[in-house]
């Protein structure tokens, strides 16, 4: 079959520091996750120390790494075709159309996890996961590379009503980058939604029980802190698979395209940077009093209360405006047809889920103690990634609800944190 040759966006406006931004990402980040994971497991885990304590070649090898994520990519395929839980429709397509996605995550997570006890009861070293860090985010890079490359090229097939409109300017790094289709399927098989939510958010916190079992091979027992930070991780991660048909409205699924930026994001970013704090204490053992791990709990739960009714409250006014626990609630009226709410957590800032989430990430590092800015990397990361991504759905808001998006700034003039910004 002859590939497609569509008219490109160029007139669309260009993301992530257009085509230059597009082309020092792919190679900057992959090198940052190998330098963070390096220098957080040398005594020192300072970012700040000259030379950087590098690995050797040999040690970013190990077919048994490349094993392992083949194998894990693929029995996590598996669980996702598997028909059990109920299917979703997702939001209306460009063409008039609905795509439908199984909502089977949670399953997916509980299997895993009571695969992995068999394993641990077998004796496995999960422990090991520590040693092969590196050589496992190699492959996974490696993985995220082939992928978006596969994702690149397969988009000249697709139809024009398929492909996302910022990641179709006919800018070859820059189209890789962002993704020029927006829901890339094999069969019924999704691959956007698929790695959103499946390898990488499950191989994050097995990771972090990895790191957990490697304490306990090397003091005897687990920490406080090493509890907390795969606690507050797995209650993430779980609450995202439990809620998994959320994530059907977010703007990755609806407007991004798929391409090397959640491709890498999702297969080696989340799994091999968002759970530094628990490689950090494997290392750097902290002492946490009983009281400051109470006031931790309480941050992480305020978070993630904040976090989870505005996340829960936006998504039952999206799905059902008449249901009974929204209905009250003040909206305004925009030229679309859809209304903005003005009042609950909506009303209180205009991100009020990006509060609860930050929050959360503040108290995921503080078990780490004060010492190290390393731990902190999530945080610093995060807040950048959320200041970001407020200023690109703002943008995507403005041109959509026109003078409605304006009366809303300025009934609630604050984007994230109240009287501070
Ligand atoms: N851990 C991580 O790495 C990351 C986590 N996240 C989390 O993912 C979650 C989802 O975030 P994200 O996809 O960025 O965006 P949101 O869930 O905040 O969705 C933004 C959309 O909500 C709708 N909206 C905005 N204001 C209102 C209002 N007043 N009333 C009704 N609808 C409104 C608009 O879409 P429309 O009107 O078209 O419905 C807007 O485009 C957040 O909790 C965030 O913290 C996000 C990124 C990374
Ligand atoms: C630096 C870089 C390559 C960034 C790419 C960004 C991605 C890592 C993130 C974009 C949006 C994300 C979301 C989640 C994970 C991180 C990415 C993929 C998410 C699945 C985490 C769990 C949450 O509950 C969520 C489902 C709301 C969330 C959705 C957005």
């Amino acid at each position: 079959m002859k590939p497609n040759k569509h008219k490109a966006t160029h007139s669309a406006e260009k993301e992530f520091g257009g085509a230059l931004g597009a082309t020092c990402i792919p190679v900057f980040l992959p090198l940052t996750v190998l330098y963070l994971l390096s220098v957080c497991r040398s005594p020192a885990a300072s970012v700040l120390q000259w030379p950087p304590p590098l690995p050797p070649a040999a040690q970013l090898w190990d077919p048994l790494a490349a094993v392992l994520v083949v194998g894990w990519i693929t029995l996590q395929s598996f669980l996702y075709l598997l028909p059990i839980g109920k299917v979703s429709e997702g939001l209306v397509l460009r063409d008039g159309s609905k795509l439908k996605y199984p909502i089977n995550g949670f399953h997916a997570l509980s299997i895993t996890a009571v695969l992995l006890i068999v394993c641990l009861w077998l004796g496995m070293p999960l422990g090991y996961l520590f040693e092969l860090i590196l050589p496992l985010a190699v492959c996974a890079i490696g993985v995220s590379y082939l992928l978006s490359m596969y994702l690149y090229i397969r988009s000249f097939w697709a139809p024009q009503h398929a492909l996302s409109l910022g990641g179709n300017t006919g800018n070859p790094l820059y189209d890789f980058f962002m993704g020029r289709e927006l829901n890339p399927r094999i069969g019924d098989f999704d691959l956007k939604y698929f790695c959103e939510l499946r390898p990488g958010l499950i191989g994050w916190v097995v990771i972090n029980l990895g790191m957990l079992m490697k304490e306990v091979e090397l003091r005897g027992s687990p920490s406080l802190a090493m509890q907390l930070v795969n606690g507050f991780q797995l209650l993430y991660v779980t609450d995202a698979l439990w809620n998994e048909e959320a994530v059907l409205t977010t703007m990755d699924i609806v407007h991004d395209g798929f391409g090397f930026m959640l491709a890498f994001g999702d297969l080696a970013w989340v799994p091999f940077t968002y759970g530094l704090q628990a490689m950090f204490l494997v290392v750097h053992p902290q002492s946490l009093s009983t009281l400051g791990a109470a006031g931790i709990i309480l941050l992480n739960g305020i978070g993630y209360y904040i976090f989870r009714k505005s996340n829960s409250q936006k998504n039952q006014f999206r799905r059902d405006p008449t249901h009974k626990s929204v209905a009250h609630l003040e909206t305004i009226a925009t030229a679309t047809g859809k209304r903005l709410l003005v009042s609950g957590w909506w009303g209180f800032v205009r991100h009020p889920n990006y509060l609860g989430d930050l929050l959360m990430a503040l108290a995921w590092s503080l078990p780490c103690g004060m010492s190290h800015i390393l731990p902190y990397f999530y945080v610093i990361y995060f807040t950048i990634l959320l200041i970001h991504r407020e200023a690109r759905d703002e943008k995507h808001c403005r041109a959509k609800y026109g003078l409605a998006w304006d009366t809303y700034c300025r009934r609630v003039p604050y984007r994230i944190l109240p009287y501070i910004y």
